[in-house]
């Protein structure tokens, strides 16, 4: 997968969108030459030349210069707060409870609890969250998530991609195709920028059916996998 994703962002800008923090996502993925948007969309990074060969700046400033957008930097204290307090009350207290630090947003996974434990989990969460008016809860597959209650979310993380890129909806071109490829929940937001913009293409990757603002599906990694090699073989032989 990472040889096709280095092949398409070889030919068209790309950019990874997750939950996960953008350091985490970049451990997994490490190329340089993408763009990352962690948190959900709220911690934005454009490509980065080698940090160690960085012309006079060091590792650090090399990373500043790559930031882009992230606006939830206030929220950072509480986040970390809230982590803190999550930890102790929550992941300490109920077997199998893990609380994942996504820097800007905070998960809360439950998959390896109990059932009948749920309840008492996601009262404790709530417990936490009655301190910090500012923050809010969704659900995940077997997974709360404690986020800024802000206007921000994986679509408008595109928005400001595309927008960085000069691609905006309003920019007088045809030569553009957004595509968006996710299988969560959180990736519908992205999916129904490409609808309103009514020019693009959000593509859900499912087993199953499901109802989705995408345009297409794609069955597993497998599929995106070759979908994606596909893409640059078609450029290629334009
Ligand atoms: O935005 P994504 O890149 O799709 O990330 C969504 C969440 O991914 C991770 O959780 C998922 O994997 C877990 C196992 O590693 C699984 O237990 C969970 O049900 C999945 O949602 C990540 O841990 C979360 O922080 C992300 O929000």
């Amino acid at each position: 997968m990472r040889d096709a994703v280095r092949g398409v962002a070889a030919r068209f800008p790309t950019a990874i969108v997750s939950g996960r923090c953008r350091d985490k996502v970049f451990s997994f993925v490490r190329l340089a030459e993408l763009y990352y948007a962690g948190s959900h969309g709220m911690d934005i990074r454009g490509p980065t030349a080698d940090a160690n060969h960085h012309h006079g700046n060091g590792k650090a400033e090399a990373e500043a210069e790559a930031v882009l957008c992230q606006p939830a930097s206030e929220f950072l204290p509480v986040m970390q707060e809230v982590y803190a307090a999550l930890v102790a009350k929550v992941e300490r207290a109920i077997p199998g409870a893990k609380v994942e630090d996504n820097k800007f947003c905070l998960s809360v996974h439950f998959r390896c609890v109990e059932e009948a434990c749920w309840a008492a989990l996601f009262e404790q969460v709530r417990a936490v969250l009655r301190d910090h008016p500012g923050l809010r809860l969704t659900q995940g597959r077997k997974v709360l998530e404690v986020r800024p209650m802000i206007r921000w979310d994986k679509g408008k993380a595109l928005e400001f991609l595309l927008h960085a890129l000069g691609f905006a909806a309003d920019a007088d071109r045809d030569d553009v195709f957004p595509i968006y490829v996710g299988d969560d929940r959180t990736d519908e937001d992205a999916f129904r920028v490409l609808r309103a913009r009514g020019h693009g293409a959000g593509i859900l990757v499912s087993r199953f059916p499901k109802d989705t603002s995408a345009s297409f599906t794609l069955r597993d990694p497998a599929e995106v996998k070759e979908f994606l090699r596909k893409l640059v073989g078609a450029n290629d032989d334009s």
